[in-house]
């Protein structure tokens, strides 16, 4: 058999054309260097997401005009093609209008895994085929290995920055395109120094900030200047019933949290449950938070067994329900119309609908997929 080149490809990279999603950043400006630099025939593409000037971000926040900027620099040093596509209207509705509902509705979204999802491995992957190229490339940190059946998913080699909470709802159709060169890579030092190497001017770019259109971690500013009006004020109500105080709108609030209640001394007391339609923010104890069983929807399954052939008592697995833990054990149960139920061997806390619980085999790093958090009935 022919000998693959380091994309996976049996033909030689100058003949082997890759997009590369080139976000202006140190990461993605890496990826497209390195493939330059092997002899890839490299098209870098950067996807203007909002109008910075807008409503939305602060300047300077990605893929604003200096990212875009960023990007065209990398690839005029690396001598390749590089294209600025306006995205707006689909970020917009793909992303940005879920987001802002979802808050409303009182869940605690996470936009960017519906912009992988959506924009980048669904548009600008469908961009990168008509591009006639053979993949697309990303510098996300996450592995794409060569399995036995299939290309698996596998968290990036450096757990501080594995990426796989935010890629969980990657089909497999998309990772059969994808590569991620950077997944393997130990430390972000790795990544600055080969941006040194490389000669890039970003290689001291300093690292994104979380949700890109949301300066400062402001995501209510954000809200209301989206839908005006929308997040009503309402009561702050114990488990017990009795009303403590008031709120200025769900959007305000994340299960878990316990600061910024405004509901005086007295024991300790957190958000346990956002009732959007009735307006209430529930308070209650720590204990409260404590949830062994977490129910599921929109589930995206990667495993090399069918979903539908999973056994009936369900599947040992681990999973995350928050980006910022490690995975736990759990018994994965298919449910009807595309649901489960995730039962955890030890109950976590402020598990929040909106967020993902994202499942990985119990043997190792390997990602199996996903699901959405949904209210408990
Ligand atoms: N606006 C964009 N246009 C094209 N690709 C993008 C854009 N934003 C992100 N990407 C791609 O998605 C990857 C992950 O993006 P993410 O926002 O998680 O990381 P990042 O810190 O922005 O990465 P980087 O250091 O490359 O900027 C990027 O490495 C890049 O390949």
């Amino acid at each position: 058999m022919a000998e693959l080149n380091s994309l996976g490809f049996a033909k030689a990279p100058a003949d082997t054309r890759v997009v590369v999603a080139m976000s202006g950043g140190v990461d993605s400006s890496v990826v497209a260097a390195q493939l330059a630099s092997e002899g890839y025939d490299v098209v870098g593409v950067t996807l203007q997401l909002y109008d910075h000037g807008a409503a939305l971000a602060k300047k300077g926040a990605c893929c604003a005009g200096r990212d875009i900027h960023d990007a065209r620099r990398v690839a005029e040093t690396m001598a390749f093609p590089h294209y600025v596509l306006d995205y707006e209207n689909k970020f917009r509705e793909s992303v940005i209008d879920e987001f802002a509902d979802a808050y409303l509705a009182g869940a605690t979204p996470i936009p960017c895994i519906r912009c992988n999802e959506r924009v980048k491995f669904r548009d600008l992957l469908e961009t990168a085929k008509d591009l006639d190229a053979d993949c697309m490339a990303t510098g996300h940190y996450i592995q794409r290995k060569a399995g036995p059946q299939k290309a698996e998913l596998h968290r990036a080699a450096d757990p501080e920055r594995d990426q796989s909470y935010f890629l969980f709802s990657t089909t497999q159709e998309q990772l059969d395109y994808l590569r991620f060169p950077l997944g393997h890579l130990k430390s972000k030092a790795e990544t600055r120094t080969l941006a040194a190497q490389y000669g890039l001017s970003v290689a001291d770019k300093p690292d994104s900030q979380d949700i890109c259109f949301v300066p400062n971690g402001s995501y209510a500013a954000v809200i209301e200047k989206l839908r005006p009006g929308a997040a009503e004020p309402g009561e702050i109500v114990h488990l017990d019933g009795r009303v403590l105080g008031a709120h200025r709108g769900v959007i305000h609030y994340t299960i878990g949290q316990r600061r910024g209640l405004g509901i005086g001394g007295g024991e300790p007391l957190y958000v346990v449950k956002l009732d959007a339609d009735a307006r209430r923010v529930i308070v209650g104890p720590k204990e409260a938070l404590a949830t062994r069983t977490v129910p599921i929807h929109q589930i995206n399954w990667i495993g090399d067994r069918e979903w539908d052939a999973l056994p009936d008592d369900g599947a040992e697995v681990l999973v995350k329900v928050r980006s910022t833990r490690p995975p736990r054990e759990a018994v994965l149960r298919r449910g009807a119309d595309g649901t489960a139920e995730v039962e955890l061997a030890l109950a976590e806390e402020g598990i929040a609908p909106g967020q993902a619980c994202v499942f990985y085999a119990p043997e190792g790093s390997r990602v199996l997929g996903g699901g959405w958090i949904r209210a408990a009935a």
